[in-house]
């Protein structure tokens, strides 16, 4: 099976402190595979590094077999790498489709000036992408709500706007930073359908997630980080009972108690 992501021995530090150190992991395509760990653990870091944000001090990033080590985030789009953040991204002024068109843009290759002369040619990719869109609407369940400005929809909503706006580029491969963080129930589970549908159509997923129960029920492998190093890695039973584990959360479970106490 062709390995759509491979981390190979990644790191970066911050001044004195490793904020990531020696990680690596594979996903493979229809895969979700979620990265762990307590807070400062390096999670965020480690995403940024992936898609392009961070330049890695160590180590390499395959995309499907080719090396796209700190390559920048739009260039990492176009070779099939899409991601969405934490604080999401969306323009709450613009309505729900507007947002979703605004996606394709990465994927443009015409002019500036041919599109402000509205010609031909940008005028047909304009015309695509907006079709484009509304079939991403239609995914993500959002297709009636078009129309509306998105600043007015449900946390949940936005959320899957987001992952629309993320699957406008056709990713092989989508990073996740946590997808379900804000939402209540219902809407974690709605957003839970969405990346399995998602994964189920062959694209390889990563996230990170703070939503354990969410973890659980949705990764096919779990990647476990504490203070910078990868400790554990499996499927989530496996990882759910790994002494190392149970110890790095309970550990900052009584830092907490202790820095409160
Ligand atoms: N830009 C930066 N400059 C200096 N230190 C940083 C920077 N970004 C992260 N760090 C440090 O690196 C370590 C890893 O942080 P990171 O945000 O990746 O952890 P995390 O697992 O995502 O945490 P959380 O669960 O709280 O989001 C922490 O000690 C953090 O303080």
């Amino acid at each position: 099976m062709t390995v759509l992501l491979e981390i190979e021995g990644l790191g970066i530090s911050f001044g004195g402190l490793r904020a990531v150190n020696d990680v690596s992991f594979r996903v493979n395509p229809g895969e979700i595979v979620s990265v762990i760990g307590p807070n400062g653990a390096g999670k965020t870091t480690l995403f940024n590094m992936i898609s392009g944000i961070y330049k890695p001090g160590a180590g390499r990033v395959r995309l499907m077999g080719e090396d796209v080590t700190g390559i920048s985030p739009h260039l990492l789009a176009r070779r099939g790498m899409s991601r969405t953040f934490q604080n999401l991204q969306i323009f709450q002024s613009m309505t729900v489709l507007e947002n979703a068109v605004a996606g394709y843009h990465l994927q443009e290759s015409g002019s500036v000036l041919a599109d402000l002369l509205g010609l031909p040619a940008s005028r047909r990719r304009a015309a695509a992408a907006r079709e484009g869109a509304r079939q991403l609407l239609e995914r993500v369940d959002l297709a009636r709500a078009a129309e509306m400005e998105a600043g007015s929809l449900s946390y949940g909503a936005l959320k899957r706007l987001e992952i629309a706006r993320a699957l406008a580029l056709n990713p092989k491969v989508l990073l996740l930073d946590e997808p379900a963080a804000g939402c209540n129930a219902v809407e974690t589970e709605e957003i839970d359908h969405l990346i399995a549908e998602v994964a189920a159509s062959g694209v390889a997923i990563l996230l990170v997630e703070h939503d354990m129960k969410m973890v659980m029920r949705i990764s096919r492998h779990i990647v476990v980080l504490d203070h910078g190093e990868k400790i554990a890695e499996g499927d989530p039973a496996t990882v759910s009972r790994n002494p190392k584990v149970i110890e790095a959360y309970l550990g900052t479970q009584a830092e907490d108690a202790h820095a409160h106490g």
